[in-house]
């Protein structure tokens, strides 16, 4: 089902926790408030297996921290059962190194790795942690157990830009697939932070020029290319119009709320009562259904075209 912008639903971002063992100065904690515990692993698939009518073919779990989470094995597990295709997870890494064979026996499909330096120095300077090369055995492990493609998610600011030519160059040497090089956007600590926000136009120049355009993608009408054999794909949602045109993700809050945008708090569903109220299954799913209309008929994109005053760049 599409959205009156044409846009269909067919990721589920799913917060699994607000815990972190990190504290990365910009952390945009998914955008999310106050907490309100946190959803069962028993709701969170049942949300995804109606999600399921409506076009989601994916989940990602993300945080806080969704390795911290004791029951992530059956979160994921279920998550297969409803017949979820593709599972994944957005990690800052600090635990694969001993966890990423259970994940992976559990059903999860893949990981993004947040690895935003490549010094252990500059490392614990972005995280407050000592953990650089506790992340880079994680990497090393997910790469021995198949948990594949891996994804390196790298946040560029003031304090790391000189560093992203060399975290893709470590990518190659550590296997991995992909890297996310993305922009700090104002959201949570990102709001406070925004001042080491810097423009990744240089980045994209120098990619195109050494690298290799492959086009954009479907999510987000992200441009990626080829450098050396590490596939970059650029980041790139503040004020970008192109970006939330592609925008094809809903999410679920921590505290049970089908949300619509990262930016927009007021435009969510709760669907806390439906899923711990005291109904028949068939009245629970029933309920659900109709949240997830509601919600796709509030759906809109936070940037757009014409609307809102910002330059507009073209993608490539
Ligand atoms: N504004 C905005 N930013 C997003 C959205 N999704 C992802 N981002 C940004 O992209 C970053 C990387 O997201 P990830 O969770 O690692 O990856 P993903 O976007 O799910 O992409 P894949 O795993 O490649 O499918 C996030 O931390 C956000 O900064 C979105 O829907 N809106
Ligand atoms: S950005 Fe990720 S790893 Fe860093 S503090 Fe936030 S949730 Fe934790
Ligand atoms: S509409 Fe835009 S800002 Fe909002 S979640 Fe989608 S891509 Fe992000």
């Amino acid at each position: 089902m599409k959205d009156k912008y044409g846009r269909p639903i067919e990721d589920l971002r799913v917060t699994v926790t607000h815990v972190c063992n990190f504290s990365c100065f910009f952390c945009h904690m998914e955008g999310e408030g106050n907490d309100g515990g946190e959803l069962t692993a028993e709701e969170i698939s049942l949300v995804a297996k109606v999600g399921k009518e409506f076009g989601i073919k994916a989940v990602k779990l993300t945080g806080g921290e969704p390795t911290l989470r004791r029951d992530i094995v059956e979160i994921i597990r279920k998550l297969k059962d409803v017949g979820i295709e593709e599972v994944s997870m957005t990690t800052n890494g600090f635990l694969l190194d001993k966890i990423a064979r259970k994940l992976k026996d559990a059903g999860l499909d893949r990981v993004n790795i947040s690895l935003h330096s490549t010094s252990s120095q500059l490392f614990k300077e972005i995280t407050a942690v000592n953990g650089f090369e506790k992340v880079v055995k994680g990497i090393e492990e997910c790469n021995k157990v198949g948990l594949k493609p891996i994804k390196l998610n790298f946040v560029v600011t003031r304090k790391n830009i000189s560093e992203v030519f060399k975290v893709i160059e470590l990518a190659e040497n550590l296997g991995v697939d992909e890297i996310h090089l993305i922009e700090l956007h104002p959201v949570g600590l990102g709001k406070e932070s925004f001042n080491y926000y810097v423009s990744l136009d240089e980045i994209k120049k120098t990619l195109k020029e050494k690298g290799k355009f492959l086009g954009t993608r479907n999510k987000h009408n992200r441009p990626r290319y080829q450098y050396g054999k590490v596939k970059v794909e650029v980041v790139k949602p503040y004020a970008n119009p192109f970006f939330c045109a592609g925008c094809n993700r809903i999410r679920l809050t921590v505290d049970g709320k089908l949300k619509t945008c990262l930016y927009k708090e007021d435009r969510s569903v709760d669907i806390i009562d439906i899923l711990r109220g005291n109904y028949t299954e068939e009245e629970r799913i029933s309920a659900l259904r109709d949240a997830y209309r509601l919600a796709i008929s509030i759906r809109e994109p936070n940037f757009l075209f014409g609307v809102n005053k910002y330059e507009i760049k073209q993608v490539g």
